[in-house]
């Protein structure tokens, strides 16, 4: 696996007419951690990661993945698994018949489908038409359908989205062992609590960059809470209570890290 940097933004921008959605985000993920990709609705964090895979052209700067843009990267679909919505499923299909299909179109042993459906604890349901799964057992298949190739990185948006408690167990200890196997994992999340169980490093946007680092600079290890740090750093939702001062001044974590402040740490470094 490559020493350098596994994925890298480079001042990408990203408007739809009017409405920019991403400016000038420059950030790297290293290789073999797990990289939480955080911000309120509509902050651009999907916008980010469909530049980073091709299926949206960046307005200016640049997204590559070992390297080099998505697009042009061998062997791409067996390198990278990714777990996205509107990725795209086949009609009538049970969970077990569509991993069998990516598995084909990949060339995998016909018994991976079976192993990916025991590390999303999906067995039992496998045989089940997909459209009648819930939205947890749709969440567990689209992680299944990343896994199958067994990908040196997992790009992840909002996996954890409709899991119970024991799908989100299960979805920290697979993101954890894939790390210490040296795998990188780049997952975007609204869940801070949860994050904050299973990140090494942390990236902050709203619209521009605001953090990029280790968790544990982020929180001064531990001794505050990322939530009170992503406020600090993402500010306060327009409208709220909090952000027109209504309440009085909110506690900051770190009375430094100001919305719109640079952002204080960098992957590049250690
Ligand atoms: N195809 C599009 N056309 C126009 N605007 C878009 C398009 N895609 C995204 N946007 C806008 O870009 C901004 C960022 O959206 P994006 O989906 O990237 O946010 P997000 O951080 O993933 O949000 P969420 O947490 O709600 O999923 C939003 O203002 C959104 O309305």
């Amino acid at each position: 696996m490559s020493a350098g940097p596994v994925v890298a933004f480079r001042n990408l921008t990203k408007s739809f007419g009017g409405v920019t959605a991403v400016e000038d985000l420059t950030f790297e993920v290293r290789p073999g951690r797990v990289t939480g990709l955080l911000g309120r609705n509509g902050a651009g964090k999907t916008t980010t990661l469909r530049m980073l895979l091709g299926l949206a052209a960046p307005t200016s700067g640049s997204a590559t993945v070992f390297g080099s843009p998505y697009a042009q990267l061998p062997r791409a679909a067996h390198r990278v698994g990714v777990c996205m919505d509107g990725l795209g499923s086949v009609p009538g299909a049970t969970g077990r018949r569509e991993l069998d299909i990516w598995s084909a179109t990949l060339g995998l042993p016909a018994r991976r489908t079976d192993e990916v459906l025991g590390l999303v604890g999906l067995s039992e349901a496998a045989d089940r038409p997909v459209k009648g799964y819930s939205t947890g057992m749709r969440q567990r298949l689209g992680l299944a359908t990343a896994l199958l190739p067994d990908p040196e990185l997992l790009i992840l948006d909002e996996p954890a989205n409709g899991l119970d408690p024991d799908g989100i167990r299960q979805l920290r200890e697979t993101l954890r062992a894939l790390a210490a196997e040296g795998r990188t994992v780049l997952v975007s999340s609204h869940l801070l609590a949860e994050v904050e169980q299973t990140v090494d490093d942390v990236v902050v946007v709203q619209r521009t960059l605001r953090y990029a680092g280790t968790l544990a600079d982020l929180t001064g290890n531990g001794a505050h809470r990322l939530e009170d740090r992503f406020f600090a750093l993402a500010g306060e939702a327009p409208g709220t209570d909090a952000a027109s001062g209504a309440t009085g001044p909110r506690p900051e974590a770190n009375p430094e890290a100001k919305p719109g402040s640079k952002p204080e740490g960098s992957l590049t470094h250690a």
